[in-house]
């Protein structure tokens, strides 16, 4: 095995590294040549020359012919006027530059797939579980750990330390080479047994090796060499690494490492072993194709990249930085030029009709040549006047939304493709209702795009999801921004472009993503035209260096796409606005955080939680949730359909903040404690509330909640008995099977806390014990006062009071009377059958020694009745 090395003697100037075929050298300035008499600095040099004679002019001369000169061209434009603007400043920059990309090989024009490259796949082999990477990694912050984790989370990839894998990744290949002999033993069994592979990568080294052999392993490591005759093995998703010989230009600064592929002869574990680590970005797609071809296909990536290029902001851009008919024409050139890279390439234009023909008179050609073009693009409706939608009402979206509609139908633009963005991505996430609704009432809008959900960066992590039929897809970023339209401005230069062409961030994010939408805008179309030179390059460098086969189709196709490759992103996962600037940026102006909970009660049901509901709301610094009539009071909001109203739904139960913000939100729903979604769900939208718990012992709650379904006339609890419920097997009617799990999931308190606290610290989460609350409810209102750190502090034992009718505590009222909860709160009914206590107390004996250790290791107070049920 090779080490780390530079192909040695293969330095390469500047100029042939970026691949603009035919362009002068980066450092002359300016991509293409300009004639040296129009430059404004070669212009002053020669008139003064002529003026002032042979002899050097004096500093009053000069001064003289300067004054003469300004005057001179003042003159010079005030006559010549607008229309000659844009041919000054286009004398005075030069030509665009064009991506005159060269490839050392066939340029992958086909759009056919590769042959599948995994070997075939033994029947024995077969995993039961979701494919996924187990990965060992040096610490958490270790760098090719990281890059690992990278690529692993950009694609999709699932990786854990636990369950079945389908490859198995040490960031050291050493550790795996030093595991004990035991361990390392039942390792190997388990890869041979599955037919699982193995990634691993040599740690960089100071020193130089010569032959040092690999422990156990036939295997001998030179480090620090040069890479002479690269020769490598072509079964590869990815152009084969053969083509990256020393002399092309594109490795001269990078770090070729030599990567070998083991097949499993020696020991019957295939492995993939990389020579150094994965900063240049050629590893980082073998890396991917290693784990395809050890998986045995089952981490397999498609081939198909679907990309749509946004031109948003058409007729929107300032005067100057406008497309001229020149540059239509080099819009249609590339898109044609395109078409030979991608099947039916068009771009996806997004207009705002209010400032058509609001350019230079050459501008304003060029709005008409692109209208007199409709034909040849795909047309979107963006913001009539660019207003950010959430500074407005839905009436006055609707009235925007129906100006730019007109124009459309006025100048014969499509308005039925179903996509529409927003300027700014302003009310698409977070999410003003008001957009959704104009969109769908003016343009039945389905699909939008943005690149804020859930957040901007890091971008790999941005996702799709949809809400009320709208496919809301991620955007991907380009490196272009509206006021990036000269070379030479771009931010830290032009190489800076180029390199995340050639293989960094815009490259990999085609590469990492099967769909990408990326927005560029009007004023990257004119003068240097950068958005025709960045996707050209990048097309061209991908289908020089990869098997990816390109599409682009149409916004609504591309969004079923998606949800059809990413089913789990559908259903939208709300956030916390306050904790992303951007966000509250683009948040109504209206809308605060202080009008979300401070904390939840949130089950389970039966254990008393009405009456701490009802205790809590007295206390004059915490304000609970309007009821809602749907739901039995209960808002409902994180374990149910009500999710998908939105969290500004969610809101309006909630006062909108006054002055103060000391006051304490809360809602309570009991049945937030068991659901699987809302743990993570709560975590998302409340990341700082702190959560209430309380328990009973579970047959007891069973026992409660069975009576209450029957006061509530569920025909399957008033048709069935108790025993009947609790013991249903698999070959019940479904409802009475459902039944027993509502009444019994509910109780296994263990089970649900260690899933809350999955994502939450258990600092946030305080556990009460029904039983006091029933009995002692002043002391368990004083204690969780102090844990909730409310003031003030409220006196409960003023304000509450034992009833002997109603068999609880009840509030006094200012007549000094007690107002109890009603009838459906503390039922009479019979007590539970001895035998079908006994039957519920050997049922929850393994999910109460679970809760008493959970609550043992978390130094929380074990109730009493739970000491009582263990004995
Ligand atoms: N002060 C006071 N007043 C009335 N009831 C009290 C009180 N403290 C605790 N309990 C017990 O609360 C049980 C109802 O629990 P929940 O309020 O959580 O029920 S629900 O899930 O909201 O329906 C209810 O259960 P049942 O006795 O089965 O009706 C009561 O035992």
């Amino acid at each position: 095995m090779e080490g780390d090395q530079s192909p040695g003697g293969s330095a390469v100037s500047q100029d042939t590294y970026l691949l603009i075929g035919g362009a002068p050298p980066l450092q002359q300035g300016r991509p293409r040549s300009v004639p040296r008499g129009c430059r404004p600095w070669r212009l002053w040099h020669r008139t003064s020359l002529c003026l002032a004679g042979p002899r050097k002019a004096s500093w009053r001369r000069r001064v003289v012919v300067l004054a003469v000169l300004i005057a001179v061209l003042l003159l010079l434009l005030y006559s010549l006027g607008e229309s000659s603007h844009r041919t000054i400043m286009s004398m005075v920059r030069g030509r665009p530059p064009e991506a005159a990309f060269r490839c050392n090989g066939p340029v992958n024009t086909t759009s056919q797939l590769p042959h599948p490259h995994a070997p075939p796949r033994p029947t024995q082999s077969r995993l039961r579980e979701d494919p996924k990477v187990l990965l060992f990694t040096e610490t958490q912050y270790s760098r090719t750990g990281q890059a690992i984790i990278h690529i692993l989370v950009a694609n999709r990839i699932k990786y854990k330390m636990e369950g079945k894998y389908g490859v198995v990744v040490f960031e050291n290949f050493e550790r795996y080479l030093q595991i004990d002999p035991w361990n390392r033993e039942l390792l190997d069994k388990y890869l041979r047994d599955y037919g699982v592979g193995l990634v691993g990568f040599m740690p960089a080294r100071e020193e130089t090796q010569v032959g040092a052999k690999l422990r156990g392993f036939p295997l001998y490591v030179h480090s620090n060499l040069g890479l002479e005759n690269v020769s490598l093995n072509t079964d590869t998703t990815y152009t084969p690494l053969e083509w990256a010989a020393p002399s092309l230009p594109h490795f001269s600064e990078e770090r070729l490492i030599l990567s070998i592929l083991d097949k499993g002869d020696y020991d019957g574990i295939s492995r993939v072993l990389f020579g150094g680590n994965l900063d240049f970005w050629l590893h980082r797609l073998l890396f991917l194709d290693a784990v395809s071809y050890l998986s045995l296909g089952r981490i397999s990536l498609s081939l198909e990249r679907y990309i749509l290029v946004d031109i948003d902001d058409i007729f929107v851009a300032k005067k100057g930085v406008r497309m001229t008919t020149d540059d239509v024409k080099a819009l249609l050139d590339s898109q044609w030029r395109l078409r030979e890279l991608v099947p039916e390439w068009r771009f996806n234009l997004g207009f705002s009709g209010k400032y058509y023909q609001n350019g230079y008179p050459e501008e304003n050609a060029g709005d008409r040549m692109l209208l007199e073009h409709v034909d040849e693009f795909w047309w979107f409706g963006h913001m009539w006047g660019h207003t950010q939608p959430h500074t407005l009402t839905q009436e006055k979206l609707e009235h925007q939304m129906q100006l730019n509609k007109q124009f459309a139908l006025a100048h014969n633009i499509p308005t039925d493709s179903g996509y529409s963005i927003a300027p700014h991505h302003s009310g698409v996430y977070p999410v003003h209702e008001p957009l959704y609704d104009a969109w769908k009432k003016v343009w039945n809008v389905r699909v939008t795009s943005s690149e804020e959900y859930p957040h901007l960066y890091p971008a790999r992590l941005r996702r799709g999801f949809i809400h009320r039929n709208i496919m809301v897809l991620p955007r991907q970023t380009c490196g272009l921004f509206t006021h990036t339209v000269f070379i030479d401005k771009y931010p830290g230069g032009r190489q800076t472009l180029d390199s995340s062409i050639h293989g960094g961030e815009l490259f990999l994010s085609i590469v990492y993503n099967p769909i990408s939408i990326f927005m560029t805008h009007l004023s990257n179309y004119g003068n240097d035209r950068l958005a025709l030179y960045t996707f050209e390059s990048v097309i061209k460098f991908i289908k020089c260096w990869t098997n990816l086969s390109l599409r682009t189709v149409p916004p609504l196709q591309l969004g079923e796409k998606y949800f059809h490759l990413f089913p789990n992103e559908r259903d939208p996962v709300w956030g916390y606005p306050c904790a992303d600037r951007r966000h509250m940026q683009i948040w109504a102006k209206e809308k605060s955080c202080e009008q979300l909970p401070k904390f939840l009660v949130i089950g389970p049901q039966k254990t008393g939680t009405t009456a701490l509901y009802t205790f809590l709301a007295m206390h004059p610094a915490i304000v609970a949730n309007y009821p809602s009539a749907d739901t039995f009071e209960e808002v409902q909001f994180f374990n149910g359909k009500n999710y998908y109203k939105g969290i500004d739904w969610y809101m309006n139960f909630f006062p909108v903040p006054a002055n103060s913000s000391s006051r304490f939100l809360f809602e309570k729903s009991a049945t937030y404690f068991e659901g699987e979604m809302v743990p993570q769900r709560v975590k998302a939208l409340l990341p700082h509330s702190r959560l209430v718990v309380t328990v009973i012992p579970p047959s007891k709650r069973a026992y409660s909640w069975y009576h209450h379904m029957r006061a509530h006339n569920d025909p399957t609890a008033l048709q069935y008995t108790f025993h009947q419920v609790i013991t249903a097997g698999d070959g019940d009617p479904r409802a009475l099977r459902s039944l027993r799990n509502k009444c019994l999931v509910p109780g296994m308190y263990a089970k649900h806390l260690e899933r809350w606290l999955d994502h939450f610290p258990a600092s946030q989460l305080i556990l009460i014990d029904g039983e006091e609350l029933r009995s002692d409810p002043v002391y368990v209102m004083n204690d969780l006062q102090r844990f909730l750190g409310i003031q003030p502090f409220y006196n409960y034992t003023e304000h509450l009071r034992y009833d002997k009718r109603k068999g609880f505590f009840c509030q006094v009222t200012e007549e000094d009377k007690t107002k109890c909860l009603g009838r459906g709160k503390g039922r009479i009914y019979p007590p539970m059958n001895e035998s079908d206590a006994k039957l519920l107390k050997e049922y929850y004996q393994p999910y109460n020694v679970a809760l008493e250790k959970l609550l043992t290791r978390l130094d929380y107070p074990v109730p009493k009745w739970l000491e009582e049920e263990l004995q």
